[in-house]
């Protein structure tokens, strides 16, 4: 037996479905217990030559088994909206943990394997959730009641019976926890594999390119010949622990079979008891055998808690999981949109230094933008831009310094953001302008695009606004995203508006135009743009210089 602390508190934040499930299989243990009883009885009437008694007994037996079956189904249907509801609980807090922006600068974590716990991890905690939890409660609660009526007809079939139960259950638990810790192992290879499989997709352009196709298929190879070692070496481990599982099992039900034989030989008790006897003997094991049966069942899921954990899917509930989720950069909430009406972006004294690095990579830095004029930050690669903008909109925390706007904290529900790589998602044009839930009109959107340059080649679509992009906006071309990311950072009506190298994707003439919006829009919002081309930079009046962490000259 292995009792998993976390998915038990899970399946106890559900009583009412977990009650019902561990009620049902009780139930249908029950019937098995009383058709052991009628058949029993039956076959005693068979040698006592009641022919009554028989049909009455069969009938019995009939209803029995239609009961069982109604039972059976419930019980099913109960123990699938309990693995369910915690799947999604667990889900749901998985996510919010896990996609958080904080994390895109967590470099430890790759893609691959979030999404192999977020997926197969947590299905797989379902069959522990809904099968095995109910089928550790049934162990304990029926082999007790069944050895207790044994040994009112058969002391001495019952201690047998009993001991091989314990057997049974508790004989195996070195195996079951080598199997825990080689199903780690295969976890471990399977998220690998999950992982390298997901990096190769991304980058099938880049590695064709590269010529390096065959040493990825050979890479892809290795770590599917490791995950097939890991699982041979897992189902080794299972039949050790199912051999002697069923050794117990078959010893226990040998043993109670010898005391009855023994009894009817001697001639002590009448022959009902004998069949009693035998038969109950037998269904003291069904508990333990479902509970095996489970474990196999289940264990792979297990196998994935270590990685929920750390992800943070049995962590305390989120606010935001309480309240719905926190307003992303270029979310908007219709009611509480702020308007695109502040003045003054203040930054002080703001300091950082990533995690296991040794020097800050931002220092001291003051910075003020002012609504009316386009701000500009330049410097060298590594200077810390990026970095800078990720600190404006909280997905990293400085170690010290204050960022205000019109004198109070800035929130990330202030600002829109147009990346240097622009992410659209897959939906209508129209979804991923109005991302933001702000329910534009198509007149808003219009503007918006023909502002970002973007409208006529939108026209041009086949559906217009209504036109599929593919995955990661692939259907569309790097400009067009680019321009489509401002058009939509536009739609958000956010007071602050930064914009990483918005020229880079462009022609020189796009460029132009896409310059000359941001002028524009920086007329009644405050507007910082990083950029190195010189082109982009004519006639900013505010061109700050990072370097070292510092900007050279602020705004007065
Ligand atoms: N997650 C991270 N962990 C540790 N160091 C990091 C991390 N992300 C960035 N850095 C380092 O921080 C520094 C600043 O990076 P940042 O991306 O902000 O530079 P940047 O000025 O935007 O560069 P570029 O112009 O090339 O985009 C770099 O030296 C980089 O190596």
């Amino acid at each position: 037996m292995m009792i998993v602390g976390p998915l038990w508190r899970e399946a106890l934040r559900f009583p009412a479905a977990l009650l019902s499930s561990v009620a049902l299989l009780l139930l249908v243990f029950s019937t098995h217990l009383a058709q052991a009883a009628a058949i029993a009885w039956s076959m005693s009437a068979v040698l006592r030559g009641r022919p009554q008694d028989v049909l009455f007994a069969l009938l019995l037996i009939f209803g029995i088994a239609v009961l069982r079956l109604l039972a059976s189904l419930a019980q099913t249907a109960a123990a699938a909206g309990l693995g369910g509801r915690v799947r999604e609980a667990v889900r749901r807090r998985a996510m919010a943990s896990a996609l958080v922006p904080e994390r895109l600068h967590d470099t430890a974590v790759r893609d691959g394997t979030v999404r192999a716990s977020l997926g197969d991890g947590v299905d797989g905690t379902d069959a522990y959730v809904s099968k095995y939890i109910p089928a550790v409660v049934q162990v304990a609660v029926a082999c007790p009641v069944v050895v207790a009526l044994l040994a009112l007809l058969s002391p001495p079939a019952a201690g047998g019976v009993a001991a091989a139960v314990l057997l049974a259950v508790f004989g195996p638990m070195a195996w079951k926890r080598m199997i825990a810790r080689r199903g780690l192992d295969h976890w471990d290879s399977y998220e690998a594999l999950s992982a390298d499989v997901l990096e190769s997709l991304r980058g099938m352009a880049t590695l064709r390119t590269l010529g390096d196709v065959s040493g990825t298929r050979k890479r892809l190879h290795a770590r599917s010949e490791a995950l097939r070692r890991a699982t041979e070496r897992v189902m080794r481990s299972g039949l050790a622990e199912t051999a002697v599982t069923d050794l117990a099992v078959q010893g226990g039900i040998v043993a109670a079979a010898g005391v009855a034989v023994w009894g009817a030989v001697s001639g002590q008790p009448p022959a009902g008891e004998v069949y009693l006897v035998l038969l109950l003997g037998s269904e003291a094991f069904r508990p333990v055998r479902e509970l095996s049966r489970h474990w196999h069942a289940g264990f792979v899921g297990l196998t994935a808690i270590p990685g929920l954990q750390e992800i943070g899917a049995f962590g305390p509930v989120r606010r935001e999981e309480a309240t719905g989720p926190a307003l992303e950069a270029g979310d908007a909430d219709g009611a509480d949109a702020p308007a695109p009406s502040a003045a003054v972006l203040r930054v002080s004294e703001l300091s950082f230094r990533y995690p296991g690095t040794t020097s800050d990579v931002i220092s001291g830095l003051d910075l003020t933008a002012r609504r009316g004029a386009l701000s500009a930050i330049i410097g060298p690669s590594g200077s810390g831009k990026s970095t800078l903008f990720d600190l404006l909109l909280g997905f990293l925390t400085p170690a010290t310094g204050r960022i205000e706007l019109d004198g109070r904290p800035l929130r990330t529900r202030d600002i829109a953001v147009v990346s240097q790589r622009p992410v659209l998602f897959a939906g209508t044009i129209r979804e991923n302008l109005d991302v933001t839930g702000t329910a534009a009109g198509d007149a808003e959107l219009v503007s918006a695009c023909r502002a970002a340059g973007v409208l006529e080649e939108m026209c041009a679509l086949a559906h217009g606004f209504d036109t599929e992009v593919a995955e990661a906006g692939s259907s569309l071309s790097g400009g067009q995203r680019q321009r489509l990311a401002l058009a939509r950072a536009l739609v958000a009506r956010r007071p602050v508006l930064l914009v990483d190298e918005p020229t880079s994707a462009l022609d020189t003439d796009r460029a132009a135009d896409v310059v000359e919006t941001l002028h524009r829009v920086a007329r009644d919002r405050i507007v910082i743009m990083i950029s190195h081309r010189p082109e982009a930079l004519v006639d900013v009046p505010t061109v700050l210089r990072l370097d070292a962490g510092r900007l050279d000259r602020s705004v007065p």
